[in-house]
């Protein structure tokens, strides 16, 4: 029995990564400085992973694996290819873009980005059109696997499959499947290569087999295997995030060597994968979780895996259910979790010696590991019975919970009528999503009051000034509705991580979330409360500082849930109604407290759809009841707006209907305006402020354009029910480009109402 892994975290223990893109992005450290960073951070990857007997190469990227996967294939957007600078140069350019002034003449748009399946990690959309040739270049990858070779581990390299990389990619009015013929003779090529250095294995992720797939990818991805069936190099075909479902015929049916499945969310479907397998065919099951941070049961896996082991033989490998990209990266780093949570985790490395313990005793005889088994026992044990866990008071809140708590008074329209008295806002009002640039000096202001080198009052009142010259800037500006700025938050999600009971935060449980920007997931892993008011003290003091209406701003239970890691002893759909409850208090102090416009932004409510239709209605029921239990216990004269970011919403606009907020900003300006297709009067009777332009990327919206964009917003939803506002939070961009921006988009509204008096 064989162990290997599909990935490791590529940031470093102390995002090394991070700080070395960012200082070379900055033109502080050369290109070389940056290299040796990425060279020094394989190297120790494979080094804690020398104990297994295939190790990933290919996982490490300076930005993300798509891309590299998009520069390999010679895949590279015209708009980046003869710009100047290095190679490197060129890469960092298609994922980041370039504003005019970067040294370079012309500005170039980013990569568009988004989500991996349904993880929190975004990629480079690859670009596909009929123009699209390929041409290997894979001089990276080979280099890599050398280095690994001489770090005297085994390399497996790892590389996205063909049909999982079209499938990814955009294509505008172009049938995308029809490149995979171009496509494949650089994939064969490549097997070729990589055998000729000695690779045995190649792992090819295809986790497109975990979504529900039409027979045109099905057939692609029958054709792809038969072209790449290889006599000199071994295939192992890895599937991950979910079971393999009405696919597991077609995966077990393609000429590889070997399979790999998720066999923690795939759990269900092992007995019929090892009943079926073929022969010829590894089976690699996924038993560590490489999506969240608990620790595996390692004592009840091994009762399950031994009737397995002992049919397949060494046709049995073990390895993670995914990549670990998505988890952090070491526990033992960590100072922030008590020994008693401590002991119930597992990062990155902890679940490579979960691995190695479970290959011991299958392989050895569970006596020779029998004292970590005992521990592993004993620290689940513990974990269930903790009274930290249970908290009674939240029980029986929730079982008083019932239709009543998601429900408005009046309907929509008589709402509106309401806030039109109450607000007295102008046609097509201006706002912003919620964050202001995250500056220098926010940032180590609150690293100095964390490390105890200001008190409390000190940093209050540098959280403060900012927010006040936010608030002046915004006045100056003539933004309609505005925001505190969201200076006092580390993060959207771990801020309110950390002020409820039930989650625990670490202090260096990073996790990629694209590029060189990271996340630090809360840990759910109790029942949830409300100790404290978390932000009313914020809101009410920057409404004190302007006439004009400051919105509240919260995070929503579901995306509160679905970017944490969360308790796995309990339904998510239980845990995000806790959540929910703990909201719907914050919401009803700043109604309190005299705040007439309140948010609750829900950007993962979308992102965490199941990767399976079927499963769809089953997530937006409760994920749309636990919105409105949060929401809606406002009073009608109160404006509930809520905030997603990522486009696709004609599959659930339903849902969007049915959480009722007064007011949805959504991202629309990368679609110039289609998306709001879905959202057309009939579908959504409420006011929709669609984003105009793109936060992710530093250039500067023009008046026209704006105007543009809205004008085309206006031909699908009434003017009277229009927002006008960026399509997302500003905590990325710089002050200079949003001062800019969004003095062109007050500029614009300007405009839009003067022609719609006129
Ligand atoms: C909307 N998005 C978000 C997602 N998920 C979230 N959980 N949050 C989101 O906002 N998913 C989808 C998108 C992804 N987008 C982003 C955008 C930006 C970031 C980002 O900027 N991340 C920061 C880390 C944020 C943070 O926690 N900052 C801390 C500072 C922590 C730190 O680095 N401290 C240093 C010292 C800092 C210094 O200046 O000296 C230290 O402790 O050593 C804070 O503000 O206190 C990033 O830097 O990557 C993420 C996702
Ligand atoms: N209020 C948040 C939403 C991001 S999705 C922000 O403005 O950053
Ligand atoms: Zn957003």
């Amino acid at each position: 029995m064989k162990t290997h892994n599909l990935g490791f975290p590529r940031i470093g223990d102390n995002r090394e990564l991070k700080h070395a893109l960012e200082s070379y992005w900055r033109g502080e450290t050369s290109q070389n400085e940056l290299l040796e960073t990425g060279a020094h951070l394989r190297k120790n990857n494979w080094e804690c992973q020398k104990e297994l007997d295939y190790v990933p190469v290919g996982d490490f990227s300076f930005y993300d694996h798509v891309l590299d996967t998009s520069w390999m294939l010679g895949n590279i957007p015209a708009r980046a290819q003869k710009t100047g600078g290095s190679t490197l140069d060129r890469y960092f350019r298609t994922a980041r873009g370039q504003s005019a002034g970067d040294g370079e003449d012309n500005q170039i748009s980013a990569g568009e980005m988004t989500k991996w399946f349904d993880t929190n990690y975004h990629y480079i959309v690859p670009e596909f059109d009929p123009s699209t040739e390929f041409c290997l270049d894979d001089g990276s990858l080979l280099d890599q696997v050398q280095e690994a070779q001489k770090a005297g581990v085994n390399p497996k390299p790892v590389v996205l499959g063909p049909v999982t990389y079209l499938f990814l990619g955009k294509a505008e009015n172009f049938d995308k499947k029809t490149l995979l013929k171009k496509l494949l003779p650089e994939y064969v090529g490549l097997l070729n290569r990589l055998a000729a250095r000695d690779v045995e294995w190649v792992q090819i992720d295809e986790p497109l087999l975990v979504t529900d797939l039409d027979n045109d990818w099905k057939h692609m991805l029958k054709q792809t295997y038969q072209a790449l069936a290889n006599e000199s190099v071994k295939i192992m075909l890895a599937t991950y995030f979910g079971p393999l479902d009405d696919n597991l015929d077609l995966a077990l049916s393609l000429p590889v060597q070997a399979l790999h499945v998720d066999a923690v969310r795939g759990k269900d479907q092992v007995p019929d994968l090892v009943s079926r397998l073929p022969e010829h065919m590894v089976l690699s099951l996924g038993v560590i979780d490489g999506r969240n941070i608990w620790k595996t049961d390692l004592n009840t896996l091994l009762d399950q895996l031994t009737p397995i082991h002992d049919q397949l033989g060494d046709r049995l490998w073990l390895a993670p259910s995914c990549s670990m990209l998505h988890v952090p990266v070491d526990l033992e780093i960590e100072t922030g979790l008590d020994t008693e949570l401590l002991s119930w985790m597992a990062f990155a490395r902890q679940k490579l010696v979960e691995l190695d313990l479970l290959a011991k005793a299958l392989n050895q005889g569970r006596t020779i590991v029998a004292a970590a088994l005992e521990e592993n026992a004993k620290a689940l044990e513990n974990r269930k019975k903790s009274p930290r866990i249970h908290n009674p008071g939240v029980q029986a809140r929730l079982a008083q919970v019932d239709d009543s708590w998601g429900e408005r008074n009046l309907p929509y329209p008589e709402r509106a009528k309401r806030h039109k008295e109450k607000l007295n806002l102008p046609l097509y009002p201006t706002t912003t999503i919620g964050s202001f640039p995250q500056t220098k000096e926010i940032r180590s202001l609150r690293l100095k009051f964390k490390r105890g080198q200001i008190g409390l009052n000190d940093y209050t009142t540098g959280i403060r000034d900012q927010m006040k010259s936010t608030i002046e800037f915004q006045e100056e500006t003539g933004l309609d509705v505005l925001v505190h700025g969201e200076a006092e938050r580390n993060d959207m999600v771990e801020y309110f991580g950390e002020r409820l009971d039930g989650f625990a935060f670490s202090r260096y449980g990073w996790v990629q979330s694209y590029g060189s920007r990271c996340v630090k997931p809360p840990i759910l892993f109790g029942d949830v409360s409300r100790p404290q008011p978390m932000t009313v003290m914020w809101i009410v003091y920057a409404q004190s500082l302007s006439e004009k209406p400051v919105k509240g701003m919260l995070t929503g239970p579901v995306t509160i849930l679905n970017w944490s890691f969360v308790r796995d002893d309990q339904s998510r759909a239980d845990t995000c109604r806790q959540i929910a409850l703990a909201i719907r208090d914050e919401v009803l102090d700043l109604e309190k407290a005299g705040v007439s416009i309140i948010q609750i932004d829900e950007a993962a409510l979308r992102e965490g759809l199941p990767l399976r239709k079927n499963q769809w209605e089953e997530y937006l029921n409760w994920a749309v009841e636990a919105f409105r239990i949060a929401a809606n216990g406002v009073k009608d004269e109160t404006q509930l707006h809520t905030h997603m970011c990522y486009s696709e919403f004609n599959d659930i606009i339903d849902a969007i209907t049915r959480m009722d907020a007064d007011v949805i900003t959504i991202e629309a300006s990368r679609s110039n305006m289609e998306i709001l297709n879905a959202f057309d009067e009939t579908a959504y009777p409420n006011e929709i402020g669609p984003g105009v332009y793109d936060i992710h990327s530093p250039n500067v919206p023009s008046v026209d354009f704006i105007v543009t964009n809205m004008k085309e917003a206006a031909k699908r939803i009434p003017r009277e029910r229009l927002w006008i506002n960026p399509d997302c939070g500003l905590k990325t961009r710089s002050w200079p480009e949003t001062k800019e921006s969004l003095k062109n988009l007050v500029e614009a509204a300007k405009v839009l109402r003067a022609a719609a008096t006129a």
